[in-house]
């Protein structure tokens, strides 16, 4: 059964603290620092430029190292934002990509000289700067990271590194670490193998665990593990600041990672580690291996599932149906990868509670496509991990193995269509058969035919080419057209691939094509879309930044020595909790990021809460297992919310 009762119980708790002045947590006390004089103006967790006061200046050897005026945190914020603001005029008329590299920049800047600064206007400024530091931009920033590097961030384990971890680990300055962000850079966003580059993913993901979860910035270790790269353009390059040879494979991957991990919890035993952008296979060869021993979970896989699952209820919900019929919805999925089946293992769970039947073949409520097509039982060389959602018996209903996402809209008239496939534009994917059609009244040359042709699966920018040029654009959205079919009467279409352009569809087509009652989302920001008459088509971004610093929080403060299925149950639903039936009505069915300390913080206790009841949570700090078992619902929202880092200038007292 769905857990209704866990379900209103967590509505509650959430609709307690929105609109709850987050920044009432506790103002820090004295920070002990070992450093004086030019050392700390360097040190960007201890700088405040213009904002020593002169006792501090005195005390911490700073006299004459700044100018005389002291500047308040106040003063120095307006002063950062109106230079943001400037930068942003005088960008105006600028390529996207220009506009979007300064403006990083800039933040950047920010963050290598002051830290407290920089997370003060980040928290402050989320949904603006969310696009900046995280997705889509990060991604820029990773493909032209060779370029963009100044200083480094974080830590860098490589291939060339075996046998010396152990040691090196003692390298990062920082006593204590909480949380932890990996990637080995293999399946960065949808842009595939950026190798070292990938670094940008963790850096991104922990400036949202910062912002929103409130972990300490001094407390937070993104990693990147260097085992070679398979990208030819990136072996090719000079300028390549990763190790130049193939990736490693196998047992020789595997035990570099082990290494690493052993490294982490012998010193840190207690921190939370986030894997993130693994390709495929060492994404769940390395979830099994390591979601036992050690607290760590796979965002891409679990993170993810957790935030489609809750959209999805609300697109249950936003029928006018109850969330029980989550069990007879239609769903393709395009994309059979860590992410598109981490979504329907989820998936599969949450039918399994509300039919109480652990088979799901007899009515199997799910249409998994990938590369090749529909997944069937009659797939040669089946991938075990798709094989529970492969289709019986597909004949059976007019499709046949590999039928083309069209065929599998306009037979199945699905409730749901979920892209996570990587590839932008794949849900107007008749365009190719279209254009092949149509070679002799092709308005371009010759030679941009074939461009387009080439570039139409992978490129969005060709389909607009096309858009722009084509007379009778509609014959190529077949597949959103189809969705005006669905046995739903709001259908649900999530384009979830990362960064923008390989979106499977822009609202603005999935609005005009399926209709303007469908309900939308992508993982990276659009604008709403205005659809006529004043109303408004609401884009969601059903992206994991709205589970994994939720999740990490409550792993940490809960010491639970693993993550388990129940504790990332319980943050989905928490967060499906958290809209009300008019948001739910309206299309919206995730808060908006400028809310995201809150939702973070109600996630955090939901997972808390959860740890306590499998008896998995040993404590955090001076607060033990026994504190945290006497608990109520609203104590360990309070327990949360006090110990999320908030930004302010603490007074600094040296130490020898
Ligand atoms: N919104 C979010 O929160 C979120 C979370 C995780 C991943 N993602 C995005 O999802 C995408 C996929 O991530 P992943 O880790 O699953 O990647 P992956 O490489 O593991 O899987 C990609 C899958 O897509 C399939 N595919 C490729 N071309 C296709 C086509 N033309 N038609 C149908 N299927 C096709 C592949 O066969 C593969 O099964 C990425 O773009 C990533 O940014 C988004
Ligand atoms: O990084 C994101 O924006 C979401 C997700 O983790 C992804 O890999 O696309
Ligand atoms: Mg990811």
């Amino acid at each position: 059964m769905w857990r209704i009762a866990r379900f209103a119980a967590a509505a509650e708790a959430a609709v307690s603290v929105r609109g709850a002045r987050w920044f009432s947590a506790a103002i820090p006390g004295p920070c002990i620092v070992h450093k004086r004089g030019a050392d700390i103006l360097h040190d960007p967790w201890f700088n405040k430029d213009t904002g020593f006061p002169l006792t501090e200046r005195d005390r911490l050897g700073l006299r004459g190292l700044l100018p005389p005026r002291i500047i308040s945190f106040e003063q120095q914020y307006d002063r950062f934002m109106e230079s943001f603001r400037s930068l942003e005029k005088n960008t105006q008329g600028q390529s996207t990509k220009v506009v979007s590299l300064a403006k990083w920049r800039i933040l950047n800047r920010l963050h290598d000289r002051n830290e407290t600064l920089y997370y003060r206007v980040l928290i402050d400024n989320i949904k603006d700067f969310a696009p900046i530091i995280y997705t889509p931009t990060v991604g820029l920033v990773c493909q032209n990271y060779s370029g963009l590097f100044r200083r480094p961030r974080g830590m860098y384990f490589s291939a060339k590194d075996k046998g010396e971890m152990m040691s090196m680990i003692y390298n990062w300055p920082s006593q204590q670490v909480d949380m932890i962000v990996l990637t080995d850079g293999s399946r960065i966003l949808g842009l595939g193998d950026l190798g070292v580059q990938g670094i940008g993913i963790p850096i991104g993901k922990l400036d949202m665990y910062v912002a929103a979860a409130g972990i300490n910035p001094q407390r937070v270790l993104p990693v990147m593990l260097d085992v070679g790269t398979n990208n030819v353009r990136l072996l090719q390059d000079p300028l390549y600041l990763g190790l130049r040879q193939p990736r490693l494979e196998g047992e020789e991957y595997l035990n570099i990672i082990d290494e690493f991990m052993e490294a982490v919890y012998t010193r840190w035993p207690k921190a939370v580690i986030q894997f993130e952008d693994f390709q495929m296979k060492w994404a769940f060869e390395t979830l099994q291996r390591y979601r036992k021993r050690f607290c760590m979970f796979n965002d891409d896989v679990q993170g993810t599932a957790g935030v489609a699952i809750a959209g999805l209820l609300g697109a249950v919900r936003a029928q006018g149906r109850p969330l029980s019929d989550f069990a007879k919805q239609k769903i393709v999925v395009v994309g059979a990868g860590s992410a598109g089946i981490g979504v329907l293992n989820m998936a599969k769970q949450v039918v399994t509670r509300m039919t109480g039947n652990d088979e799901i073949q007899a009515s199997n409520p799910f249409w998994l496509l990938d590369k090749d097509g529909l997944v069937t039982r009659n797939r040669k060389n089946l991938d075990p991990a798709a094989s529970p959602f492969a289709r019986g018996n597909p004949e059976a209903e007019g499709l046949m193995e590999g039928a083309s996402l069209v065929e599998v809209v306009k037979k199945v008239r699905p409730d749901v269509l979920l892209g996570l496939s990587g590839v932008g534009g794949v849900f107007n994917n008749e365009c190719c058969s279209w254009l092949l059609q149509r070679k002799e009244d092709f308005v371009f040359n010759q030679v941009q035919w074939f461009r387009a042709v080439y570039f139409l699966a992978s490129k969005s920018h060709a389909k607009r080419l096309l858009l722009d040029n084509v007379p009778n654009v509609q014959s190529i959205n077949q597949v959103l057209a189809a969705m005006r079919e669905s046995t739903s009467s709001r259908p649900a279409i999530f384009a979830m691939s990362n960064p923008t352009a390989n979106a499977e569809c822009t609202p603005a087509d999935a609005f005009k094509y399926a209709g303007d009652h469908i309900v939308f989302a992508s993982g990276s920001p659009f604008e709403d879309i205005h659809l006529g008459n004043g109303k408004a088509g609401h884009v969601n971004q059903a992206n994991n930044m709205y589970l994994f610093p939720g999740i990490g929080l409550g792993a940490l403060l809960s010491g639970a020595r693993v993550i388990s299925d129940g504790m990332l149950q319980a943050a989905s639903e928490c967060l499906a909790s958290y809209m009300t039936e008019k948001e739910i009505q309206d299309g919206i069915l995730y808060p908006s990021i400028s809310s995201i300390r809150d939702i973070t913080k109600a996630v955090g206790a939901a997972v808390v809460q959860e740890a306590v009841d499998e008896e998995l949570a040993e404590g955090h700090g001076d607060v033990g297992s026994k504190e945290l078992i006497h608990m109520s619902k609203d104590e360990i929202l309070e327990y949360v919310g006090r110990h999320m880092w908030f930004p302010v200038y603490s007074p600094l007292v040296h130490e020898k």
